[in-house]
């Protein structure tokens, strides 16, 4: 459960591991899903390069020109073996009209911050509806 403006969302959580440039997407990660969080590492230059193929297999999988997503770039705390600047992060998010942000899972400071983000593209994709409790599955 993760509150959001006074909001409460209910997340479940689809992790998909494992994924690379060949992988294809079961068809079900397409039905009931609201949102996306996509997530390479500031460290591997590979994971950036992948991470857009994914996003490309995720939209011709969904059939839409854009979807809710957040675009993470994770490990930030390996200072010495970053080698993606934040702001190519940013610049490939804004090319696909998404958030993004950088995180460590290391040192969990960014979790919820990483879901609450998607909530908000969700609401943006959704109009802003309002209710007591909300459903969303992201992956
Ligand atoms: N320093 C640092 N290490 C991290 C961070 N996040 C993950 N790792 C390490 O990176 C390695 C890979 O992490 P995983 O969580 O297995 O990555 P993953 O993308 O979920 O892996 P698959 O789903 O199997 O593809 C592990 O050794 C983690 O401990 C981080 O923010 N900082």
């Amino acid at each position: 459960m993760v509150s959001v403006n006074g909001q409460d969302f209910n997340l479940q959580l689809v992790d998909t591991a494992g994924q690379d440039e060949y992988s294809i997407f079961p068809q079900s990660h397409s039905m009931d899903i609201h949102g996306y969080v996509l997530v390479y590492s500031v460290t591997s230059m590979k994971s950036f390069e992948v991470i857009q193929i994914l996003h490309d297999k995720l939209l011709d999988m969904v059939g839409k020109i854009q979807v809710p997503t957040v675009l993470v770039g994770n490990k930030k705390d390996l200072h010495m073996e970053r080698v993606i600047k934040p702001e190519e992060g940013k610049k490939l998010a804004d090319s696909w009209g998404a958030a993004f942000m950088e995180s460590s899972a290391k040192e969990n400071q960014t979790a919820v911050e990483v879901f609450k983000r998607i909530i908000l593209e969700m609401e943006k994709a959704d109009g802003n509806a309002q209710s007591e409790e909300k459903k969303c599955l992201v992956m």
